[in-house]
């Protein structure tokens, strides 16, 4: 700390710019009276005016220097993006298939490129062929490769990181200059932090306090005349400073970049403050199941109820998953063919040559599947979506077929019923195959720490009520949504927040999207989709769902701290009041020396005292206002209470103890005594 705080210097001192001072309003109010107290001492010198104005440039200087050791740790982060940034050449497919090398920085969106092992992916876009081991190290600093592939919602590349094997096609997504590493240089930077609400809110109370303390002590002026006691200007100055709430006032803006980065040192972007002040007010929590809760990479395990000697299953199972490029549908290709016996040689383009037509997956329907040149159509999905598709053509489910659907869904798996059509005739249920997922370890315990900080979990899932019972039971979370819709989700944040609830979701399907751009807190992962991207506002690297428990901490963490100090400096204030104006007034009026409890050496000291008491205390608090204040999961009042005892109690004390420690030194000086 002492050596951050040693190499700020400079910064401190060219913070002293007023336009800049000028956005702390508390800040300013210290500066005026710094340069009107120099002035003083100029005019008319003394130990004690030269000492004042000494320690007012302090308390400004210390502030400022507050600001910049807050704002160095994203500025080394900076550097080593801007490292990652490095000129590529990109292998540009034209039209006709042909590559051509070009720079990487004249790739516009749309623009298909082929990256392969050991070179750098030249711009962020979407893989639309082929998987490979991608190295994010140079965005994320964690060196253990990630998969990413075409199809589903792992198909994110970000510009800049390294294919490690194989070959893929990404397209581009995002215009030169706007990459995600441009966002995020810009970012920790702090080159476009403004202010958030609560921020403004603070600096308004604040600025309304500095203004009420002004008019009292102008108000003391002519009262000590009337008395025969005309105060020095000096001494005004030096009270009004003591009296308004200058420690929070300049810890104010540490506290908020500190938050953000915190938030950057856990690899989560934020892209703006107000979202992270969102998080730390979070009552609901929405998790996905799938890949939140699981860990997302559906499998399938087994087909069931169909004659195995005939192998229709298998064959349908197969025939709908040829083209379906999510992990469930190429765990399907996979499983039958190696299980169940199934000719594997077979492609998706040969069947679509011949006239056969895919019918892809998507979050509404919840189906996919194949109708063949023949006549013969089959869909696979979930059961609900089946079952009515199954009796539009006048067939039914036969129960065979509901209770291995039941089988599967009370132990936590993700039934897939198959059902084929031939011609005009009625279709049948053939089947079921059954994914299985796994629940990520420890998850139990992540939301007993929600619960216990007052958070409501509840996972959604376009899953059906059974298996989402299961899955619900198995990992804690206090309530569930099944077989939602992208607009389920949607409506459920908009009922909780109707409560005036904040609500925070992640997600990283392009089916999220809606539903992370409605939620207070969206966080996308890095891995999923752009439009997920794009529509939450904050993103992180490491893809790992479960961050957002460590997001909303963070939040209430950067709340509890602003709250904290901002307790610690009103109570300061006050105590000081009982310090100095007793001293001011001392031999005046002789009821107030009962009020000198503190028994300071000599008005002129007590007043030094407290001002250099002032300016020290903003020093010594800018480490916790960059740490946070200590953070255990309670409820918001739990907290509220804690925080008010011991800082607003400890506020009090302080000043109490260390003016008259000061006090004893500063009396030494000559003319203070
Ligand atoms: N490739 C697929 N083909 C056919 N049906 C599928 C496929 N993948 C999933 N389904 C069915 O569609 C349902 C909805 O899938 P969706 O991806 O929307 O939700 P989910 O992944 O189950 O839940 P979550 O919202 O937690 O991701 C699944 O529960 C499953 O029954
Ligand atoms: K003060
Ligand atoms: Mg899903």
């Amino acid at each position: 700390m002492t050596r951050s705080l040693l190499n700020v210097v400079p910064q401190a001192f060219a913070k002293l710019d007023p336009r800049h001072v000028f956005r702390s309003p508390v800040i300013f109010v210290v500066w005026v009276g710094s340069v009107l107290t120099t002035g003083l001492a100029i005019k008319d010198p003394s130990v004690f005016s030269w000492s004042i104005a000494v320690w007012l440039w302090a308390t400004v200087l210390f502030a400022n220097a507050a600001e910049a050791v807050a704002e160095g740790r994203g500025k080394a982060q900076a550097a080593s993006l801007r490292a990652a940034k490095r000129e590529t050449m990109a292998r540009r497919l034209r039209a006709d298939g042909i590559e051509e090398s070009v720079p990487g920085s004249d790739l516009t969106i749309g623009d298909k490129v082929v990256v392969e092992t050991g070179q750098v992916i030249p711009g962020d876009g979407e893989i639309v062929e082929g998987v490979a081991t991608v190295d994010e190290s140079a965005i994320t600093g964690e060196s253990a490769p990630v998969i990413r592939e075409s199809g589903g919602d792992r198909s994110a590349v970000t510009g800049g990181t390294t294919v490690l094997s194989d070959r893929i096609v990404v397209q581009i997504t995002t215009k030169p200059g706007e990459s995600f590493i441009d966002r995020m240089i810009a970012l920790v930077e702090g080159a476009q932090r403004q202010k958030t609400p609560n921020e403004i809110a603070l600096t308004i109370l604040l600025t309304t306090l500095t203004i009420v303390f002004l008019v009292t002590v102008m108000a003391i002026q002519p009262l000590a005349s009337y008395s025969g006691r005309t105060q020095p200007v000096v001494v005004l100055i030096a009270l009004l400073v003591c009296l308004i709430p200058t420690t929070i006032g300049a810890l104010l803006s540490a506290i908020g970049i500190a938050g953000m980065d915190r938030l950057v040192q856990r690899n989560v972007l934020a892209m703006s403050g107000r979202a992270v002040e969102a998080a730390g007010d979070v009552s609901t929590l929405l998790l996905d199941k799938t890949g939140t809760i699981t860990f997302g990479n559906r499998q399938a395990t087994e087909l069931l109820g169909g004659d195995p000697a005939d192998g229709e299953l298998a064959e349908a199972a197969y025939l709908s998953s040829l083209a379906d490029s999510t992990p469930e549908g190429k765990s399907i290709i996979e499983l039958a063919h190696t299980s169940y016996g199934v000719n594997g040689g077979r492609s998706a383009e040969a069947l679509g040559r011949e006239g056969a037509e895919f019918i892809e997956f998507s979050a509404m329907t919840r189906m996919s599947g194949v109708d063949l040149l023949d006549g013969t159509r089959i869909r696979k999905g979930a059961t609900s979506a089946v079952r009515a598709w199954v009796e539009e053509s006048g067939g039914s489910m036969p129960s065979r077929v509901e209770v291995l659907v039941d089988g599967i869904s009370s132990s936590g798996g993700t039934p897939l019923v198959v059902a084929q059509q031939s011609g005009s005739s009625q279709a049948r249920a053939l089947g079921v195959v059954h994914l299985k997922d796994v629940v990520k370890p420890g998850m139990r315990e992540r939301f007993d720490v929600m619960r216990a900080m007052g958070i409501r979990t509840v996972m959604i899932t376009g899953d059906n009520a059974l298996t989402a019972a299961a899955i619900a039971k198995e990992a804690g979370v206090d309530d569930f949504l099944a077989e939602a819709t992208p607009e389920d989700k949607m409506r459920l944040i908009r009922k909780e927040q109707e409560g005036g609830r904040l609500v925070a979701m992640t997600g990283d399907g392009t089916n999220d999207a809606p539903a992370l751009a409605q939620a207070d807190v969206g966080v996308a992962m890095n891995s999923g989709t752009s439009a997920a991207k794009e529509a939450g506002n904050m993103v992180d690297l490491d893809s790992d769902p479960t961050k957002l428990i460590e997001i909303v901490e963070i939040g209430k963490q950067l709340l509890i701290t602003r709250g904290a100090l901002t307790t610690f400096s009103i109570a300061n204030d006050i105590a000081k009041y009982f310090a100095i104006i007793p001293a001011m007034f001392i031999g005046l009026f002789p009821g107030l020396d009962a009020l000198n409890i503190m028994r300071l050496s000599s008005s002129e000291s007590a007043m030094l005292s407290a001002v250099i008491f002032n300016a020290l205390i903003i020093l010594a608090l800018i480490p916790l206002a960059l740490r946070g204040v200590r953070y255990r999961p309670s409820t918001a009042a739990q907290m509220l209470r804690r925080n008010l005892l011991v800082y607003g109690v400890g506020g009090v004390i302080a000043p109490f103890i260390g003016i008259k420690l000061i006090d004893l030194v500063v009396s030494l000086l000559p003319g203070l005594a």
